[in-house]
Order: structure tokens, then C-alpha cells, then sequence
């Protein structure tokens, strides 16, 4: 059965900056860097020859792919799509998340990042994520595991909850206390024929 693996990029300048991100276009740091490193290397050791990949258009996404290929040892074809691109935090972007919740509350920043349903100011909410990754999701990257490839997507913390909520069918609690880890590869089996994800690994070192 082919396999589907999901990882979030590895740290960036702004994780590491504690700063709101979305769709700024802001590097890997040396530690990000690292931590793909040793996602590629946990990849490898499983021996899963992965057929296709696919990221979003921010390079913090695009770099961490690239070296998991380049750990890999093998070419694999790169789609780059724009659905994949992280959720959009409207004018929280470039802001310290620490200071936010200050003026705003925790309980307030918590909706903003972690609700389905609560929408940053000029952002989107994690439904409206939803609305674009999962069409996308639907037709490119099922489609491919439909055809028994395995398939290898790397993007980011909340374009990535927004798809795990959708294979798992997670309702609004579990979302909202779901986390995707920097550069630790989620792995699910998919069955082509009954068309359900299952056996679902986490592979922190
Ligand atoms: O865009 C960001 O700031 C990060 O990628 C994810 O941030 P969050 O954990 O605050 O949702």
C-alpha cells in the first residue's frame, strides 16, 4: 500500500524569533536546517523510495525539502503549489506572539492559532486553510496515492494541521489541541481500496 508522509518545515528565523509568520517569506535557521537533516536520515533508514513531492511556494518549506532529497540520495519530481502555503495571519504576521497575547489575551491568541473556526484579523481562519488545501489535497496528492505512489509533502504548521484534521476527521476540541512538530515526519499507510488512511506514525527521534 502506498504511503503518504507529512512534515512540517524546520525552524525559521521567526519560530525562532517567537514571531506570527504566515505567508512572510522568511529563511530556515542552521538548527532548521539540521532538523531536516535528521528527517532525511529517519527517511532513509525506512527504505521508503518515495515517488513524488510536493511543497508550498515559501522557501522556509522549499529549502527543508530540498535537503531531505538531497539526504535521500535520490532525484524525486518537486510540484510547488500555492494551496500548500501556510495559513495567512493577516496582520499578526511579523508580530511577537508573546506580546500579542498580552494585549489580546491568551485565551484570544489560542482561537486565533489553534480554532477551526476564529479568524485572525485580515487572516484566515483555519477552515478558510481548509478551503484551498483540501481541494488540492483531493485531487494532486490523493490522486497520486491512488495510483500507488508514495508521496512525500512538506509544508507548514497549520497548512499541515489543516490536512490532518481533514484524514482524521478531528472534530473542533481534538483541533484545537492538535500540534505538528518542526521537520518530524507524520506517516500514514493508505489503503487504495477501501480509500482510508491508516496506521499513522510519528517519527520523533
Ligand atoms: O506562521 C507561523 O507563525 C507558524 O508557522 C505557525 O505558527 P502557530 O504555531 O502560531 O500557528
Amino acid at each position: 500500500m502506498p504511503i503518504l508522509c507529512l512534515i512540517r518545515h524546520g525552524e525559521s528565523l521567526w519560530n525562532k524569533e517567537n514571531r506570527f509568520t504566515g505567508w512572510v517569506d522568511v529563511p530556515l535557521t542552521d538548527e532548521g536546517r539540521e532538523q531536516a537533516k535528521k528527517a532525511g536520515e529517519i527517511l532513509k533508514s525506512l527504505d521508503i523510495k518515495f515517488d513524488i513531492a510536493y511543497t508550498s511556494l515559501l522557501s522556509r518549506a522549499i529549502e527543508t525539502l530540498e535537503i531531505i532529497i538531497r539526504t535521500l540520495g535520490y532525484n524525486i519530481p518537486v510540484i510547488k503549489d500555492i494551496s500548500l502555503n501556510e495559513r495567512h495571519y493577516g496582520d499578526l504576521q511579523g508580530l511577537n506572539k508573546d506580546k500579542v497575547s498580552e494585549i489580546y489575551g491568551k485565551e484570544q491568541v489560542k482561537l486565533w492559532r489553534r480554532s477551526l473556526k476564529v479568524r485572525p484579523p485580515n487572516g484566515e481562519s483555519l477552515e478558510d486553510t481548509q478551503k484551498r488545501t483540501i481541494p488540492f489535497f483531493e485531487r494532486a496528492i490523493k490522486g497520486d496515492l491512488e495510483l500507488n505512489k508514495n508521496v512525500l509533502v512538506v509544508a507548514h504548521g497549520n497548512s499541515l494541521r489543516s490536512i490532518v484534521s481533514y484524514i482524521e476527521n478531528l472534530n473542533e476540541e481534538q483541533i484545537l489541541n492538535l500540534e505538528i512538530e518542526p521537520a518530524v515526519p507524520i506517516l500514514y499507510d493508505y489503503d487504495i481500496y477501501n480509500k482510508k488512511f491508516y496506521n499513522k506514525r510519528i517519527l520523533k527521534i
